[in-house]
């Protein structure tokens, strides 16, 4: 038999291609798969000395038009509308990098934001003024439509032929949902008051039917995506997406009040709508809309059934339902949606590039977000495009906004007031103005009220660090937790927006701590030779510092922790009012660590042992006398031998006894010399705050 030479293969191939794109039976995408194998055909040919160039280039030109007509239509029949997927691809691949990051946002400290509370009670009161009279009903199955209000535009979402429609007479039909929220049984209500939507296809088990409600101000119709492939299991899921920024406020004070009431409520409504999806239905203004969804992305472009009114549909709002519609697709990615018990900071301890991991701050759905410590909501508005974006954010970079949110601190391991041995002026100062103010803003106002700066200086190892977490753990601010030196190396040039994009992200998430650990690198003494770009910086921070200070409601509090006190700007030093010295620890905060870390552990130390230890340890730090303890602690290990590792019981292995930590001392020595000690003692009597 006749073997098929190369060229007879792609003729025959070339042939079947046009004959499918021909037929009248592809979709958009099929296509656009021909046109490209076309392409890529035409290439081989011309390389391979099949066709002149002549000929290739003009086949070429023509498939390649061709092609781009599909891709770069946004004709739902006829097109892809590739831009909004390849950004959406760009951006998930951003996102992929930061799948050890999680978010604090829950569903319940998103309800907690000032500013969401104030639109629900807006929304509530608009409703109570505004909707009475006008009725709109959500009604599945054969074209049921219902009052709506004259000169209003009729909203049909199709959840088969047309079947299910919604008319949309006022912004009551956002609120229906919440409505029916209200109550204990209502999501099931919900489900059960939609009928099984039409079934065409069965092969797409995850749709929903969602529900599509224009409200009141908005005078656009929008038709959602109605899809054939729709399953018996409808469920109504709330979803949005704005004409324009008016409506955005507006509706969206309609939607969230009724039904944000409690998380219970809230929990029950992310219940109903589909577990994958990620659409923020407390959050999602404009709209609440009921969609017909389908199981697979490529459903998105057979948007054939849409509703007869004619719909616009900007750039954006393309990219936000496709993007939602998408993310249903995907499995979901647990950090997505749980946000809790993770430390994040900028720059110190951070192995990460710094736009590499980003994941947006999605509500957590299970409820089990709030741990130890109490932790503020993170202001969406900035990094949504569907969200309202808080006045103090709207000059700056979103970008940055999502990075200071993700170093909100948010529950690490909870530290407290006494897991700080010693220190005890430096304990009291703090908690009367740090805790306290936050704690009780109504008591500590006027001359009461709290300073906006402070600095803890002294030794390295001392503890300043853990008394930043621990006002983390305690003062119930919002913690942000910034190493000086990553906003002034990894920022070069941004520096200055960081630090703006830093207070402004601060102001709305109030009342807050910044903690800036090193903050001599961020805030040393301005020089000639300095970099333009620190200076900057610098300068920046000392505007916001002050513009923190002049507002007197704003409860914004810059915790800097040194220990080159010396080096600070002296305009950094005077806005950092309370100067509070932590020193080495004295004998008794000495024996207070020993204790209380050899507590955990399988030790025979006794009280005179240990009096030995405080005091065979003067002039050890903090951190020294941890290290000691944990030298101590493998000597009874290395005691063994070494056969003995393998195979013998954790409880044969002996206490830990005060030999260990004889020979403990022998490796361990002060990290402080007692010049520097000279130097801080210096500086304390000359500008710190203690007694
Ligand atoms: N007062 C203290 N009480 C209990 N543990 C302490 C104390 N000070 C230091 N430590 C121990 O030392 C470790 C290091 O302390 P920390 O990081 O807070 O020091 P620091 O003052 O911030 O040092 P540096 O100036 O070098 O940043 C702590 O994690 C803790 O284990
Ligand atoms: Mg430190």
């Amino acid at each position: 038999m006749e073997t098929p030479t190369h060229s007879t293969v792609h003729l025959s191939d070339w042939q079947k291609s046009y004959f499918a794109i021909t037929s009248g039976t592809c979709t958009p995408g099929q296509k656009a798969d021909e046109y490209r194998a076309k392409i890529l055909r035409i290439q081989y040919a011309w390389a391979n000395s099949e066709i002149s160039q002549v000929c290739a280039a003009s086949l070429f030109k023509k498939y390649a038009e061709k092609y781009s007509a599909i891709i770069d239509s946004d004709n739902i029949e006829t097109g892809l509308n590739n831009y909004a997927e390849n950004i959406l691809t760009l951006a998930k691949c951003q996102q992929n990098d930061s799948d050890k990051w999680q978010s604090a946002l829950t569903t319940d400290n998103v309800f907690e934001l000032k500013c969401v509370q104030e639109r629900m009670r807006a929304g509530k009161n608009f409703q109570n003024s505004q909707m009475a009279p006008t009725d709109a009903c959500v009604l599945a199955d054969k074209g049921v439509s219902a009052s709506a209000a004259p000169g209003l535009p009729k909203l049909s979402v199709f959840s088969s032929a047309g079947e299910t429609e919604l008319c949309a007479g006022s912004a009551k039909c956002a609120s229906r949902v919440p409505d029916l929220l209200d109550h204990p049984s209502s999501s099931k209500a919900l489900h059960s008051s939609v009928p099984p939507v039409t079934k065409t296809s069965d092969t797409l088990p995850a749709s929903s039917a969602s529900l599509n409600a224009q409200v009141p101000t908005g005078l656009w119709a929008t038709p959602l995506f109605g899809n054939k492939e729709v399953t018996s299991s409808s469920s109504l899921k709330m979803s949005g997406h704005c004409r324009d920024g008016q409506n955005l406020s507006l509706s969206s004070q309609s939607a969230v009040p009724a039904w944000s009431a409690s998380s219970g409520k809230r929990k029950a409504f992310y219940g109903l709508a589909d577990e994958g999806s990620t659409v923020i239905p407390s959050l999602a203004p404009c709209q609440a809309s009921v969609t017909t969804e389908t199981s697979s992305f490529s459903g998105n472009r057979n948007r054939s059934e849409e509703s007869s009114v004619p719909g616009f549909r900007t750039a954006k709002e393309q990219l936000w339902v496709d993007q939602q519609k998408k993310s249903q697709n995907l499995p979901q990615r647990a950090p997505v949606s749980s946000y809790g018990g993770v430390k994040k900071s900028l720059g110190a301890g951070r192995s990460r590039g710094p736009f590499g991991k980003f994941v947006p701050p999605v509500p957590k759905h299970d409820g089990n977000e709030n741990g130890g410590a109490q932790c503020k909501p993170h202001a969406r508005g900035a990094t949504d495009p569907s969200l309202p974006v808080d006045e103090r954010l709207k000059n700056i970079e979103p970008k940055m906004v999502e990075l200071i949110m993700h170093e909100i601190m948010d529950h690490g391991p909870p530290v407290n007031w006494d897991d700080i041995a010693g220190v005890e002026f430096a304990k009291a100062t703090i908690k009367e103005i740090v805790v306290w103010p936050m704690l009780r803003p109504d008591i500590f106002t006027g001359l009461r009220g709290p300073p906006k700066g402070i600095l803890l200086f002294g030794p390295p190892g001392t503890g300043k660090t853990l008394i930043g977490k621990c006002i983390a753990c305690q003062s119930g601010a919002t913690f942000f937790s910034i190493s000086a030196s990553s906003l002034t190396s990894k920022w070069v040039g941004e520096g200055e927006k960081m630090v703006r994009a830093l207070f402004a992200v601060a102001r709305c998430q109030q009342p807050a701590v910044i903690f800036i650990d090193e903050i001599d690198s961020l805030l040393s003494q301005r020089g000639d030779g300095e970099h333009e770009s620190s200076r900057r910086i610098k300068t920046e921070f000392l505007v916001q510092l002050d513009g923190a200070t002049t507002s007197s409601e704003d409860r914004i509090l810059v915790v800097g922790a040194t220990n080159r006190p010396q080096e600070i700007d002296e305009a950094a030093r005077r806005r950092l009012v309370k100067r509070l010295y932590i020193p080495l620890p004295e004998a008794s905060a000495r024996k207070q660590i020993v204790t209380r870390l050899m507590s955990k552990e399988h030790c025979s130390l006794n009280e005179e042992e240990i009096e030995l230890i405080v005091k065979k340890s003067n002039g050890f730090s903090g951190a020294d006398m941890t290290q000691l303890c944990r030298e101590a602690s493998l000597g009874p290990i290395r005691s063994l031998q070494s056969m003995d590792i393998a195979t013998i019981m954790p409880d044969q292995v002996r206490p830990i006894a005060f030999l260990d930590f004889e020979s403990a001392f022998r490796t361990v020595r002060p990290s402080v010399s007692s010049k520097d000690l000279e130097l801080y003692e210096t500086w304390n009597q000359t500008f710190g705050c203690g007694r």
